[in-house]
């Protein structure tokens, strides 16, 4: 760890955080003038807490804390509580008796501690620095869990351990040092700090879920009545190691002695496992799956057991990250506010691949999604905000057309249609939440009509929510859409895009658009191209996807010379860096269609964004057919400016997911006084 880490004081993190132990009961013990606890009772009075009991072996240690809380915060109530940790029935005797009146504690810190003391046992017979330090906070935790409990969420068990975890160990064969015969104080304390610090993982874990806060925190080099026994020899020898520069752990990993600070600064490490919001929780992601999934994208890793879920597991990609990326990424200390382009070099490399073919891409991803929250978490920033800083995008934010697929055909539903998707995007609303109205309102006009022309049994959905009818030919599909746009009483304000994603039907150089039925229907790519050109010229379309197979380079480069709506390359591009440069130089399209498990990184993807930007081509942000309910793609379309995004119809959880947390955004942009617009009509930024 580097001694450059900024440090906080009490003051510093009360002042941001401090409201929230407003009315809370907290208690701490070890509590004495010359203490990091009698320090921290001192500072959280300030923030009007309703009860601070105050823990020691002698009322005497208390007293010179309860007087200056008493002159500072004459409304702040304490209370000594007498307890010799020391003696686990003394313990017992403190919780069952002296707390019997106290219903809830919101707040157990336990500061008490002994330091490289002379050997000597606890009255049951434990050396004393472990019985103290570890085996004394187990008891009292267990003995106050209900009361912890009983605080509800937010509540917190914070135990001070200290950096001498780092070199600790457990002796289990010999807990007690042969009876004082091989005792060493250092040695002791580190045995001490090592089960302190365990036990408080394992805490951690039982209590998963249940809101309550469970960190064991070192508060680093703070100058208290715990170095009393420092003989000067010892702390000769002290200089002389913080001299001889960074030591290692037992892990291998390098660390320096910490310099020393203040007690406010020591008791600022507490607080904040007390109530730092930014550094608690878990992150998670989920990862989706495409159904058309293009020659050029990362590997995604399937078990390919034939026994189980017919080959498609991902207990590989699972255990990946697990065993293989977590300890290692651990290891590696990065830090989650800045790092996250690191992180994702680092998991690249890992992986040793250009395709990720060892680790996979699913696994990579998300991690990689996973990271970047938990780096908006500790920036204590929404995830758009975190990726657009990450990425050097301004904060000034452009909400996207939202581009529904309301009919899908192609590989995602089972009628005669070709082309994948029809979609209907509301470049005339106001704002993100009155697109999704309007969005909403022709799908259910669309619904209408699908119904009364082919009757209510087609009125069934494809894999993106979209309506699949017995539809052949795309004028058909487009017929429906204008039908339903007109219907919902907005023509003119809501326009369309089409992926016909034809690498699907490409074949042997032709484009076979029967071919989901048993009626080949070959066009050859000029004539594929001439209908493109006499749909745009019929219909109020606007944006075209993979019009062209992703190996067909020479009618993508002749569509592009005249084709005037937006041209994206998706299964031609695969939001990869490379296959955009090699796209520009053959000119053949001007959009980047962007989706995250293509590439299998954050990083990557806003690489490839950054780049189809500098060409002065759009993005247009992208869920896969094979979605979840994971909306971390909502926040990447503001967060990069993208202007527009697909994600299903308005219908599906996973799909509707990614629309609700837009609006969301908006809302809170609104509220927050965030400088926004929606993209409308140019659906850029
Ligand atoms: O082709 C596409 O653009 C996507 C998303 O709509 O489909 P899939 O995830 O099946 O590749």
């Amino acid at each position: 760890m580097s001694n450059k880490q900024q440090v906080l004081t009490s003051e510093a993190v009360l002042e941001k955080y401090g409201k929230a132990l407003v009315g809370k009961t907290v208690l701490i013990t070890g509590v004495s003038d010359d203490s990091i606890a009698g320090e921290l009772a001192v500072q959280l009075a300030n923030v009007d807490p309703k009860l601070l009991i105050l823990s020691a072996r002698a009322e005497s240690k208390v007293a010179p804390v309860m007087e200056k809380i008493q002159k500072a915060k004459p409304n702040v109530q304490t209370r000594f509580l007498n307890m010799d940790l020391g003696n686990l029935s003394a313990i017992r005797k403190a919780v069952d008796h002296d707390l019997q009146d106290v219903p809830q504690i919101d707040h157990l810190v336990c500061v008490a501690g002994v330091m490289a003391s002379p050997y000597n046992k606890t009255v049951d017979g434990f050396e004393t620095q472990l019985g103290v330090n570890y085996i004394a906070n187990f008891l009292l935790v267990k003995l106050l869990l209900p009361k912890i409990k009983a605080a509800g969420p937010s509540s917190s068990v914070i135990i001070v351990a200290s950096s001498a975890v780092r070199h600790g160990k457990v002796f289990f064969d010999d807990i007690g040092f042969s009876d004082g015969k091989t005792y060493e104080p250092m040695v002791a304390y580190g045995q001490s700090n090592a089960a302190r610090v365990m036990f408080v993982k394992e805490l951690a874990e039982r209590l998963k879920g249940q809101g309550v806060r469970t960190y064991s925190i070192d508060p680093g080099a703070v100058r208290s009545g715990l170095q009393r026994h420092f003989t000067p020899e010892f702390k000769q020898q002290i200089e002389e190691w913080s001299k001889a520069g960074p030591l290692t752990d037992l892990d291998g990993n390098p660390f320096t002695i910490p310099q020393w600070t203040s007690t406010s600064e020591g008791a600022a490490t507490m607080i904040t496992g007390m109530i730092d919001p930014t550094i608690a929780g878990e992150f998670t992601a989920l990862v989706p799956s495409g159904a058309s999934v293009g020659d050029y994208e990362a590997h995604e890793l399937r078990d390919q057991d034939p026994k189980r879920y017919e080959g498609n597991g991902v207990l590989k990609a699972v255990h990946n990250v697990e065993n293989v990326i977590a300890p290692a990424l651990i290891k590696q200390h990065f830090d989650l506010r800045t790092d996250l382009a690191k992180i994702d070099e680092f998991l690249i490399k890992l992986d040793g691949t250009k395709n990720k073919n060892n680790l996979g891409a699913n696994a990579i991803l998300g991690v990689s999604m996973a990271c970047a929250r938990a780096g908006a978490a500790a920036r204590n920033v929404p995830l758009y905000e975190f990726l657009a800083r990450t990425a050097g995008y301004p904060t000034s934010y452009t909400m996207p057309v939202p581009f529904f697929n309301v009919i899908n055909g192609g590989r995602h539903s089972g009628n005669p249609v070709a082309f994948q998707e029809f979609m209907v995007a509301p470049v005339g609303a106001e704002s993100m939440s009155h697109a999704v109205q309007m969005g909403s309102e022709v799908y259910q006009a669309l619904k209408k009509i699908v119904s009364s022309k082919h009757g209510a049994s087609a009125c069934g959905i494809g894999d993106e929510g979209g309506f699949a009818p017995p539809i052949s030919h795309p004028t058909e599909a487009l017929g429906l859409l204008l039908g339903a746009i007109k219907n919902a009483g907005h023509e003119g304000k809501v326009k369309i895009g089409i992926d016909p994603a034809s690498s699907e039907f490409f074949k042997s150089g032709n484009y076979d658009l029967g071919f989901k039925t048993n009626q080949p229907h070959s066009l050859s790519p000029a004539e594929l191209q001439s209908l493109y050109s006499s749909l745009l010229g019929k219909y109020p379309i606007i944006l075209l996807e993979d019009p062209f197979a992703e190996d067909d380079w020479s009618s993508w480069t002749a569509f592009n010379k005249t084709c005037k709506v937006e041209l994206v390359g998706d299964d031609l591009l695969a939001t990869n860096v490379e296959r955009v440069e090699l796209a520009k130089s053959k000119e053949a399209c001007n959009s980047l269609l962007l989706k995250i498990n293509q590439i299998g990184s954050i990083t990557e993807a806003m690489e490839a964004a950054k780049k189809a930007y500098s060409y002065g081509w759009r993005v247009f942000v992208s869920h896969r057919s094979g979605e979840t309910i994971d909306d971390f793609i909502a926040d990447l379309t503001v967060a990069i400016g993208a202007g527009h995004l697909k994600s299903g119809s308005p219908c599906r959880g996973e799909r509707v997911a990614k629309y609700n947390r837009l609006m969301d955004i908006e809302d809170e942009l609104r509220a927050t006084g965030g400088s926004f617009k929606y993209a409308g009509p140019e659906f850029v930024k």
